[in-house]
């Protein structure tokens, strides 16, 4: 996966993005960058994806992609948000034995085998669960914690994005196949449009973890695209009035 540099931009009322399996049109004005859970916990080895036992070995690449689509982003007018996955230390939020969470979650099931780390995965305030170093939100963006892995559920999300009149939802993040995939369905179902740039974005599991969300995305939620293709798209105005 090669890391793309890209500079952007202006706020222009529409662009097309060249996606699969069609093209897409979005005001940059009515579109949010949502990065998904660029925790330690997902992106960082020693992290909860880590200790669990998923590669996270190829994230890095990702990472510096999302730097990049964010830098875009945000000299277009687009609004960023930056979801964090987690819950309080004492694990409320996360939910008892009868929640499917408690039975589900690999972060619940790994501090359970492994007593020594609780209060440590995913715990709000931790190493976990904080945000990659390299990206960090800036004045402007929305920090939003969520408990579950849909940004929709138990968040202000809905009523945030219809309040600034967006309609629009650019995907990156991990993980591709649980988080990112989950956000956009539930986004499809309020009726906004989910686009996702594939190379900011990397699985929970194997390769075909990905290939599959990516598959179900592009033929029946949403649109796909990458970074290059993003940055490009909304930097075309700018060198078009230069020209
Ligand atoms: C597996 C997993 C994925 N989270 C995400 N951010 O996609 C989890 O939270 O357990």
């Amino acid at each position: 996966m090669n890391t793309v540099i890209c500079n952007s931009v202006s706020q222009q009322a529409t662009v097309t993005l060249p996606a699969r399996p069609e093209n897409i049109a979005f005001p940059p004005a009515q579109t949010a960058l949502i990065v998904v859970d660029m925790q330690n916990a997902y992106a960082t080895p020693g992290g909860y994806l880590d200790l669990a036992g998923f590669d996270v070995s190829a994230t890095q690449p990702v990472i510096e992609n999302i730097a990049v689509a964010v830098q875009a982003a945000r000299a277009a007018g687009i609004q960023i948000i930056w979801f964090q996955n987690g819950w309080d230390p004492q694990y409320v939020e996360a939910g008892d034995a009868g929640s499917p969470n408690y039975h589900k979650s690999n972060a619940l099931k790994t501090m359970r085998k492994q007593p020594q780390l609780q209060g440590k995965l995913l715990a709000k305030g931790g190493w976990d669960y904080a945000l990659v170093d390299r990206l960090q939100p800036q004045p402007g963006d929305i920090v939003l914690p969520k408990p579950r892995y849909s940004g929709f559920y138990h968040t202000p999300l809905d009523g945030m994005l219809r309040s600034r009149n967006i309609r629009h939802l650019v995907f990156t993040g991990i993980a591709t196949n649980v988080c990112v995939e989950s956000t956009l369905r539930d986004g499809f179902f309020l009726e906004y449009f989910g686009i996702v740039l594939e190379d900011a974005t990397y699985q929970a599991g194997p390769p075909f973890a990905q290939q599959a969300a990516i598959f179900n995305i592009e033929t029946f939620f949403g649109w796909v695209s990458d970074v290059n293709t993003f940055c490009a798209t909304l930097a075309e105005p700018a060198l078009k009035r230069l020209a």
